[in-house]
């Protein structure tokens, strides 16, 4: 069977080399920004995967990894406001220097309520690294140091982003037809 990538999309937001480039811009402030100090890493599962393996690589640091769940938006395209640890760290953040890494900052909900609980364990720093915002849409404060590009209030996918699971491993930021949207919310009722 063959898969076309842009059945689903209405356009392309983001093209696979502005990702590439802003990724190494990124990589490049955050080395300036902690040179002489280790970096530990912290992805948000799953969104956040495909932009924190680019991100490491661009990196020139000792940096180390380490992931956290929280609870999700399921299906639905809108934040619940409630956030749940699903998997915590493996390793003991103390003492270490934080950077979460997150694929979009959209209410704001879920990392306001991570840095909290990140800061809680006394790490020597936390900083938060996105690679998308979307300031129209917050809800809570959120201090970003790194972000990669701010949005206006459309719903993307790929590169790490989902609508209910599909759409992850496109290359680049695109913004959905509302045609799937609407056929999603018809089976949803169902
Ligand atoms: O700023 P907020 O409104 O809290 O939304 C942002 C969060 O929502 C998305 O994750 P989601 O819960 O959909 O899970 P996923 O990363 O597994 O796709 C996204 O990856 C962020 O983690
Ligand atoms: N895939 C996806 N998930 C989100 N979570 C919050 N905003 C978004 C978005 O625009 N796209
Ligand atoms: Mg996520």
């Amino acid at each position: 069977m063959s898969y076309n990538m842009m059945e689903d999309v209405e356009r392309i937001l983001i093209s696979e080399a502005e990702l590439a480039q802003r990724v190494k811009e990124l990589g490049a402030q955050i080395t300036a920004d902690y040179t002489g100090k280790e970096i530990l890493m912290i992805g948000i599962l799953r969104g956040a995967v495909l932009f924190m393996s680019d991100l490491m690589r661009a990196i020139s640091l000792p940096v180390s990894l380490d992931f956290m769940a929280v609870s999700s938006y399921g299906v639905s395209t809108t934040s619940s406001g409630v956030v749940r640890i699903m998997k915590d760290l493996d390793e003991n953040a103390e003492n270490k220097h934080v950077l979460i890494v997150e694929d979009i900052i959209d209410s704001g909900l879920t990392l306001n309520y991570l840095v909290d609980n990140l800061k809680s364990r006394r790490p020597a720093s936390v900083k938060i690294c996105t690679l998308l915002s979307k300031p129209d849409r917050r809800k809570a404060e959120v201090q970003i140091a790194y972000n990669g590009f701010t949005i206006p209030d459309y719903f993307v996918v790929g590169y790490g982003l989902d609508f209910a699971e599909k759409y992850r491993n496109f290359p680049f930021i695109g913004v959905l037809k509302p045609s799937v949207y609407q056929s999603a919310k018809q089976s949803a009722k169902i």
